[in-house]
C-alpha cells in the first residue's frame, strides 16, 4: 500500500483522524508538523516567529519528501498544499484523502484556546481573514483523490468511511508501483 496523506484546512481533523487510521491500517502515523518540529528542534509558532512563514514552508515542503512512500499515514499542515508541486508530488506517490468541513465547523473546533494558540495562522487574523484563506485554499484541497465530509461525525465515524472507500478500491488504486 502506497502511503495516504491526509489534507484539508486546519481543524479539518487530520492529525486525529490519522492516529486512528495508522492504528486500524496497522502502519505508522507521520504528522508533517511534528517532523518539522523535530528536524528544526523548536515548536511550529517558534518557527513562524523566529524564521516566518516562507522558511516554515520550505521545511515542510522538505519534511513531505523525507516520510515513507508505503505502508504509512502521513498527516500534512493545512497549508502544505499552497505549493501545488506538494499536491501534485503526494498525488503522484500515494493516496490523497481531503477532510472536507465546512468553514462554521472549523472555526468552532478552532475557537478553543489550546487549539488556537497552537496555530500562527490564526493569531494574526480575523475570522473573515481565516474564512477568505479557507475559500483560497478548497481549490487545491478539491484536487484530492478521495473527499470525506467530516460535519456531524466523530473522528471514528470519519475513520471508519476512509476505511470503506479504501475497501473499494483495486490493488492497482493502492499500489501505485503495481502495473
Ligand atoms: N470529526 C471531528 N469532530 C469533532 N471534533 C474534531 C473532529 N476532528 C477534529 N476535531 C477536533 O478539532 C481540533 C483540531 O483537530 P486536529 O486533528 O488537530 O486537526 P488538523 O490536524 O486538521 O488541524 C481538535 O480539538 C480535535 O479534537
Ligand atoms: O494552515 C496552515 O497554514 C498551517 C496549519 C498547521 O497544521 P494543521 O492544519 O494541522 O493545524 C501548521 O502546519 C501550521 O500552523 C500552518
Ligand atoms: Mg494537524
Amino acid at each position: 500500500m502506497n502511503t495516504i496523506y491526509l489534507v484539508g484546512f486546519m481543524g479539518c481533523g487530520k492529525t486525529s483522524v490519522g492516529k486512528l487510521l495508522s492504528k486500524q491500517l496497522e502502519v505508522p502515523p507521520y504528522d508533517v508538523d511534528s517532523t518539522v518540529e523535530k528536524l528544526r528542534g523548536k515548536s511550529i509558532k517558534e518557527i513562524f516567529q523566529s524564521e516566518g512563514e516562507d522558511t516554515f514552508r520550505n521545511y515542510e515542503s522538505l519534511a513531505i519528501r523525507q516520510l515513507p512512500l508505503e505502508h504509512a499515514v502521513v498527516m500534512t499542515g493545512g497549508g502544505a498544499v499552497v505549493r501545488e508541486e506538494n499536491l501534485s508530488y503526494m498525488k503522484d506517490k500515494g493516496i490523497v484523502i481531503y477532510l472536507k468541513t465546512s468553514f462554521p465547523v472549523l472555526w468552532n473546533r478552532l475557537m478553543n484556546e489550546e487549539e488556537r494558540k497552537k496555530r500562527p495562522m490564526l493569531l494574526t487574523r480575523t475570522k473573515e481573514e481565516v474564512q477568505a484563506l479557507f475559500g483560497e485554499r478548497s481549490k487545491h484541497y478539491e484536487k484530492c483523490d478521495i473527499e470525506i465530509v467530516t460535519d456531524h461525525f466523530t473522528t471514528e465515524e470519519v475513520c471508519h468511511q476512509i476505511l470503506e472507500k479504501l475497501n473499494r478500491l483495486n490493488t492497482k488504486q493502492l499500489d501505485k508501483t503495481k502495473k
